[in-house]
């Protein structure tokens, strides 16, 4: 592992000004978010402008959310498992989240939302992301009749304490490897790295270093059961070391209340289906099951051929 230079995550301009869906531009684009998602699972997002006063606002507002006691955050409780709050957990001591459903819709927490993600254009690139890569693969129908009406989003604040017992250079867990098991997850984070994606061949971690106004686009394990495995969601961990605390933004796309099947288009001779059609809540539901905890790969567990 030593002297290998670890690759970069590709990083793509996603700005509004830089798409134009008419331009020669947006195919080579398209392309290119295709292309990444197909080698690394991820990449990192250029999109629009959030100004520092807007950044840091949303992130204030984030440290006075987990600056509640205790008491009041467990209030926060939701149907699907470890979508409400999460912390104190003994293997993940430095990690502490709070998920709030139906983000994009939901009116009690609409202005809430609207603050943590500014101008309310985050679910855009959601929108922008699919639209190319479905296009890419040529499913664009299959994706607007039975995926994209029926995506939610969970909005997720999420906080690291800062790994204070690490000795020297020692880094601590923030969160356990894992893959998430949505549809697509988009983060955004404040000024403190720690994400690490591992490499396709499992060989080596990549070191996550958000450039400003970007977000990490990540496929998580229903998208890789739609593509048929063209686009695998990649292993991920947060490894906290230095003085400060981080506080990321996780929105994560999932389906509700549609079966998830394949594209016709996405299975020949040379890609075969390799995933049976499923409920993405309800995948997300066995996955805290002890045969989902303990497989090694869930989705495939749940509905792998
Ligand atoms: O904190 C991060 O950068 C990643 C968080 C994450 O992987 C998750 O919440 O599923
Ligand atoms: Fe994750």
């Amino acid at each position: 592992m030593g002297s290998i230079t670890k690759p970069k995550l590709p990083v793509i301009d996603l700005s509004s000004t830089t798409l134009n869906i008419n331009s020669p531009s947006w195919v080579t684009k398209r392309d290119e978010v295709r292309r990444a998602l197909e080698e690394y699972g991820c990449f990192i997002a250029l999109f629009d402008g959030v100004s520092p006063e807007l950044r840091n606002a949303m992130f204030l507002a984030s440290q006075e959310l987990f600056d509640l006691p205790t008491e009041v955050k467990v209030l926060n409780v939701l149907d699907t498992p470890y979508n409400g709050y999460i912390g104190q957990q003994p293997m993940v001591p430095l990690y502490e989240s709070l998920g709030i459903e139906d983000a994009n819709t939901t009116h009690g927490v609409e202005s809430f939302t609207k603050l943590m993600w500014p101008s309310g254009n985050q679910t855009e690139l959601d929108k922008i992301v699919m639209k190319m890569v479905t296009e890419s693969y040529g499913i664009e129908e299959e994706y607007e009749s039975s995926i994209r009406g029926w995506t939610s989003y969970l909005l997720k604040p999420t906080k690291y304490l800062r790994a204070d017992q690490a000795a020297g250079d020692d880094k601590m867990l923030g969160i356990l490897p894992h893959t998430d098991k949505c549809f697509m997850t988009y983060l955004h984070q404040d000024e403190v790295n720690g994400l690490e994606i591992l490499s396709k061949n499992g060989d080596y971690w990549i070191d996550v270093e958000y450039p400003p106004s970007s977000f990490v686009v990540m496929a998580a394990d229903a998208f890789m059961a739609w593509t048929n495995g063209r686009i695998e969601a990649p292993t991920h961990r947060v490894m906290m070391g230095g003085e400060k605390d981080r506080y990321v933004l996780g929105l994560f796309a999932s389906i509700r209340d549609q079966i998830i099947e394949v594209p016709q288009r996405l299975i020949n001779e040379n890609h075969p289906l390799r995933f049976r059609p499923f409920d993405n809540y309800k995948y997300m539901q066995f996955y805290y099951t002890e045969e989902g905890v303990n497989s090694e790969c869930p989705i495939k567990t749940y509905c792998g051929i």
